[in-house]
């Protein structure tokens, strides 16, 4: 059964194969208006994304929002109904094999072959790149140095993902490719997915990183992408995302709070909001760095700041923003995201 599995891509590939023309400047992914209906469903909507070479990009959305869809055409195993996809200067279209020998993917859903050990999977992982190299020294980033012996039917939901991680980093890809490559994983295992993250890409590959984990994408990526109904709804670097969620907030504690100040304060530009408690003024921001402002107004009119608390909305808070599609608030935040970041809402 595995020979009919193996003989069958190889007259695919014959035909798959091309040379890239990229260049050190050329983005490592560059997908234009691209869509994908599965019949009525429009599960990628005329989605635009650029990802530099050498950069860890962090792909967000909630379940159903077209993330696993959009790696699926990245590496040609899906078809888009329309738009263009380059990968390392390969067209996703016409150069499925060449995307398929550059890229290490890790995909969302990955069937290991149960008679097979740890170290066979890598070993068959190699042999389709055509690499040579330790397969014990990959087993080992992985943390599967102990159990590559071990028929992969043993193998927990955990080491799987693991294992299928193994395979991607076989022949040092210049593109990882990770569809939620954390999922499953106790904390050490993704401390371990983290920790590979930054020494690939000090290697110099790009790593392109499907997450719904806030808090790994946070640690990891050099700038996020948020896609909603299969439309980038916003872009940036991690910071920039978060200070630009509108919802920022400047606690002053004051020795004495002097008469108007609160209304003082309420008339400042990007406030929208003062409430008081005690000597304590907490006041909104729509831009976070008016705090500065609002502290050096505090002063002018004659109160003395003995404490500041400041709040900045977490990735979290602002994914949950940016997707609840019920919510108003969401609307809105959306809409100041995308005046910010240049995208529309
Ligand atoms: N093979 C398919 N046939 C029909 N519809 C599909 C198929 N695959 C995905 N879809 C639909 O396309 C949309 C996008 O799905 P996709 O799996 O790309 O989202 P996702 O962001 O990866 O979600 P998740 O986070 O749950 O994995 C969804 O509405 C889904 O139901």
């Amino acid at each position: 059964m595995f020979k009919a599995e193996f003989e069958y891509p190889i007259v695919i590939v014959y035909f798959n194969f091309q040379f890239s023309l990229m260049t050190p400047s050329d983005p490592a992914i560059q997908v234009d208006g691209l869509t994908h209906r599965y019949g009525d469903i429009v599960a990628v909507n005329d989605l635009d994304l650029t990802v530099e070479q050498g950069e860890v990009y962090g792909f967000l959305g909630p379940n159903g929002a077209g993330k696993s869809t959009t790696i699926n055409i990245l590496i040609g195993t899906t078809q888009p109904t329309s738009g263009s996809v380059s990968v390392l200067g390969y067209e996703a279209q016409t150069a499925s094999g060449s995307i398929r020998q550059a890229v290490g993917l890790l995909p969302g859903e990955f069937g290991l072959f149960e008679r097979l050990t740890g170290r066979e999977h890598v070993v068959f992982a190699q042999n389709c790149k055509d690499v040579t190299e330790s397969p014990d020294d990959i087993l080992a980033r992985v943390g599967l140095a102990d159990v590559a012996d071990q028929r992969a039917s043993g193998y927990s939901t955990g080491m799987g993902r693991r294992l299928a991680l193994a395979m991607a980093l076989t022949g040092d890809p210049d593109l990882l490719v990770l569809d939620e490559p954390t999922r499953g994983l106790d904390p050490n295992g993704a401390r371990t997915v983290r920790s590979i993250v930054r020494e690939e890409v000090e290697r110099g590959a790009t790593v392109f990183f499907s997450s719904h984990s806030m808090e790994q994408v946070e640690s990891v990526c050099d700038r996020v992408g948020v896609l909603r109904d299969g439309q980038l709804v916003a872009e940036g670097d991690v910071e920039m995302l978060r200070t630009r969620l509108n919802d920022h907030q400047i606690a002053l504690t004051v020795e004495r709070v002097p008469d108007g100040l609160p209304d003082q304060l309420g008339g400042l530009d990007a406030v929208s909001d003062v409430q008081i408690d005690g000597t304590t003024l907490t006041i909104s921001l729509t831009v976070a760095s008016r705090k500065a402002a609002v502290i050096d107004a505090t002063e002018a009119a004659g109160a003395t700041v003995i404490d500041i608390e400041t709040y900045t909305p977490s990735l979290e808070e602002f994914f949950a923003a940016v997707t609840d599609q019920d919510g108003e608030v969401a609307h809105n935040e959306m809409s100041a995201i995308a005046a910010a970041t240049g995208g529309d809402a």
